[in-house]
């Protein structure tokens, strides 16, 4: 496996709260790998960290071979150019058609004419199937289909690296079971390297090529899906199992609740 994105020993956290202990990634090049974890668990953190958005306490982040946080501001945008972001329900912009959505970025960050942003508009547009939806306004278009305009939006400029957060959030089973392979299909196509960030497991499990579990600010469990569906570990089973009770409690720390409620024997 020929690496692309690689965490290496990084801390992270805000103020003096610590998310994340020295965990340590990899991500193989024209691979799909899905970071799963509890909520609030540092996921979306991540993904803002691999962006450049957020910096390291300590270790690094590498990608394509480059230190993105020792990149002066000019590489690292240079570096984003070559990154495609879907945020936690991607929002598209509500005055723009679907066709002006798409052709955003590449009207905000490439010189070609209107010729040539038609014809790749159109299509990206093809590869979510919706190039014939292209003049409709976002309010006419339901909820999985603005998801694959804001997929098609991510892919305007042939993103290297494609960064997923909650892709499958408020989809209904058939539409997130498109997304999911929408993602692994654009992923092949455009020989990259996805990361996706979410805690359902079934879609998820059906597209990733290696999955990661962040627990407690460490990496809790890793492997393809096939292994973690075999693995005895309690964490895993716990996990895929949606199991209130585990290495993971359900109830956050408190003091007895007979106590809180000033209930006395
Ligand atoms: N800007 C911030 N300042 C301080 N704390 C933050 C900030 N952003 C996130 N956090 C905290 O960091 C932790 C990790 O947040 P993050 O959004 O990465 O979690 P997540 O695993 O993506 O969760 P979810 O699945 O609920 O989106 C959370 O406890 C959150 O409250």
């Amino acid at each position: 496996m020929q690496e692309f994105l690689k965490i290496d020993h990084m801390t992270f956290g805000f103020g003096s709260r610590m998310i994340l202990d020295d965990v340590s990634l990899s991500f193989g090049k024209g691979q799909v790998v899905a970071v799963m974890g509890g909520s609030g668990m540092g996921k979306t953190t991540i993904l803002k960290l691999i962006g450049g958005l957020l910096k390291p306490w300590s270790g690094h982040i590498y990608m394509a071979g480059e230190d993105v946080h020792a990149l002066s501001r000019e590489k690292l945008f240079g570096l984003r150019r070559r990154m495609g972001m879907l945020f936690q329900f991607g929002a598209l912009f509500t005055d723009l058609s679907v066709f002006e959505n798409v052709a955003f970025p590449m009207r905000e960050q490439t010189s070609l004419d209107e010729e040539a942003i038609r014809d790749l508009v159109l299509l990206k547009l093809n590869t979510v199937g919706l190039r014939g939806a292209a003049h409709l306004m976002p309010s006419e278009v339901s909820g999985g289909m603005a998801r694959r305009v804001a997929l098609a939006r991510t892919i305007a400029l042939d993103p290297e690296l494609l960064l997923y957060d909650e892709p499958f959030t408020g989809l209904d089973p058939i539409s997130m079971g498109v997304t999911a392979r929408l993602i692994k299909n654009l992923n092949s196509a455009l020989h990259a390297t996805s990361v996706v960030v979410t805690h359902d497991v079934k879609t998820t499990f059906e597209i990733a090529d290696y999955v990661y579990m962040i627990s407690n600010k460490k990496v809790a469990a890793q492997g393809t899906p096939d292994e973690l569906m075999k693995s005895d570990d309690p964490y895993v089973r716990q996990f895929l199992g949606g199991l209130p009770d585990g290495p993971v409690a359900f109830h956050y720390p408190a003091p007895p609740l007979a106590e809180d409620l000033g209930v006395t024997r």
